[in-house]
Order: C-alpha cells, then structure tokens, then sequence
C-alpha cells in the first residue's frame, strides 16, 4: 500500500531521519513508537507526503509517488490526523467535522457528507456535542471533533484506503482511548491501513499488527509486537529500565517500566 525506500530528512544541518525503509500493507494497522525526539512524527509526515517540497521522497503510495495523483483523488484515499490541531476554531463542532468532506461537494454538504459526519461523530463519541462552539470544549473532546474530522474523510467507496495519526489518543480518558483504537482497528480489518504514532506501547501491543521502533532518527526494531516488545530491545530504546511478561487476559506482551 505504502513504500518508503531510504528515507533521509534533515533541517538546516541536522538529520532527522536516517536511511528508513518502510513498508506497509493493505489491511495492517502499525504503530510507530519511540522516545521524544526519535524521528516518529518526521516520518509520519514524510509518509503522508507533507514535508517541505525540496525533500520530497520517493514514497510510493499504491504503486504510485504522491506527486502523480490527482489531489480530490488523495484526499479520498488518505487522511492525516496530526498532533497539532489549532485550539480555536470559531466554529461549531458539526462545522469542523464537515471540513474533513471539503473534497465531496462545493457549496453545500450532500445527504452523504451529512451521513458521514453524523457516523464519524457517533464513532468518537461527540454526537451530542455536534451544536457546540469548537472553543468551548475540553482538550480531550477538541481531539475527539479532529479525529472525527479524518475519519468523515475516508468514507467513501475507496477500497484500500491509508489513515496517518499522530498521537491521537493524547488527552483522551481511557475509554475513548480504547474506543479510538477500537475504532482504527475495524477500519483496518475491512482491508484499509493505519499508521499510527502512539506512546502507550502496551496499547500498541493490543492493537497493532506491526510495530516500528524508532530511535535517534533511525529503525532500532521492526517486527510484530512479540518480536519488538522484548526487555533488551525496549530498556535500549527508552534507556529505562523495564520488565515484560504476558498479559494474563489477552496474552499480549505487557510492559511494565520502572523495576
Ligand atoms: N523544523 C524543525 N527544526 C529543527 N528541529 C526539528 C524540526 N522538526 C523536528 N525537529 C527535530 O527532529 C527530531 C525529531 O522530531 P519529531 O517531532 O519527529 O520526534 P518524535 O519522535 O515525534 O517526538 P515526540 O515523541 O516528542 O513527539 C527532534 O529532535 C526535533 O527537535
């Protein structure tokens, strides 16, 4: 679905990402994870084809470089949910969400942009907030409208379709955290992908299929959780200490830092 040949990226003199290859497959849910500063949002953007146009990779999306595609096509077939969302928005919340089907109409939302913001918003759990102002609402709830936003995007006819999010589960309590990943999840199992930066390694170990470790702009891992998720490779990654066993319900790897 997506494939990335030696990724290199760096601003001014200093690099950022070094030498990445990454590629990712219909239906796969992946998590890239790491320490502060390790390179994961970078990647995340030059994926997405959203990095400053003098470096541009060689990304092929669909057996395709970004720069081939017909821009309303992208927009049907990928979404980008980023870690920075603009605090004010004087708008209501229905209004946000509408803006992720900016690419279906012109003038005025059809029944099926309705349609669809209505489901996003009933997925996120912000239904009942649909009549309020974006300003008024708490930061947990002003990441839920955005998530709502990239998943109005992509629902469409679009077989095969690619969400990107950066740290989407920030701010969120714990069950619309679940209900997030829950929610990713089911849009991977009907063959479309998710890319998705996250920091709880013990959620990604629940719902990813695939795990990226990046540290100091490079791959240090790559595999499926129980393969990523060991002592030596994770206490390296992090320099902290940890111990990892199984979790006694889903028999995922469980990590536990500290010890
Ligand atoms: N525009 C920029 N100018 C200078 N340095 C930058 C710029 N963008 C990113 N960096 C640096 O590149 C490195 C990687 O940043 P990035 O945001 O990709 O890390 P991350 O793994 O997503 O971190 P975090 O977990 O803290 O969100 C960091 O050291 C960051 O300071």
């Amino acid at each position: 679905m997506i494939k990335g040949h030696q990724i290199n990226y760096s601003h001014k003199k200093f690099s950022i990402l070094n030498d990445i290859d990454v590629s990712v497959e219909y239906g796969e849910f992946l998590a890239i994870v790491g320490p502060n500063g390790a390179g994961k949002s970078t990647l995340l953007s030059v994926l997405a084809n959203e990095t400053s146009s003098k470096q541009k990779q060689s990304v092929l999306f669909k057996n395709k470089l970004f720069k081939d595609w017909d821009l309303k096509d992208l927009a049907k077939n990928k979404a980008k949910f980023s870690q920075h969302n603009s605090n004010e928005i004087p708008l209501l919340i229905k209004d946000v969400v509408m803006m992720g089907r900016y690419p279906y109409f012109n003038s005025t939302p059809r029944a099926e942009d309705l349609e669809a913001a209505e489901n996003s918003m009933q997925e996120t759990d912000i239904l009942h907030l649909r009549d309020r102002e974006y300003n008024t609402l708490s930061g947990g709830e002003k990441q839920r409208v955005h998530l709502a936003r990239a998943l109005a995007q992509l629902k469409n006819d679009v077989t095969h379709k690619l969400l990107f999010l950066d740290e989407p589960l920030n701010n969120l309590d714990i069950k619309h955290q679940h209900k997030a990943l829950k929610t990713i999840k089911d849009f991977t199992e009907k063959a479309n992908t998710a890319i998705v930066v996250l920091h709880d390694l013990n959620l990604a170990a629940q719902f990813a299929d695939n795990i990226l470790l990046m540290k100091n702009g490079k791959v240090a891992a790559h595999g499926k959780p129980e393969e990523v998720f060991n002592e030596k490779i994770i206490s390296e990654a992090y320099n902290f200490p940890c111990a990892i066993c199984a979790n006694p319900i889903t028999q995922n790897p469980m990590i536990i830092f500290g010890n």
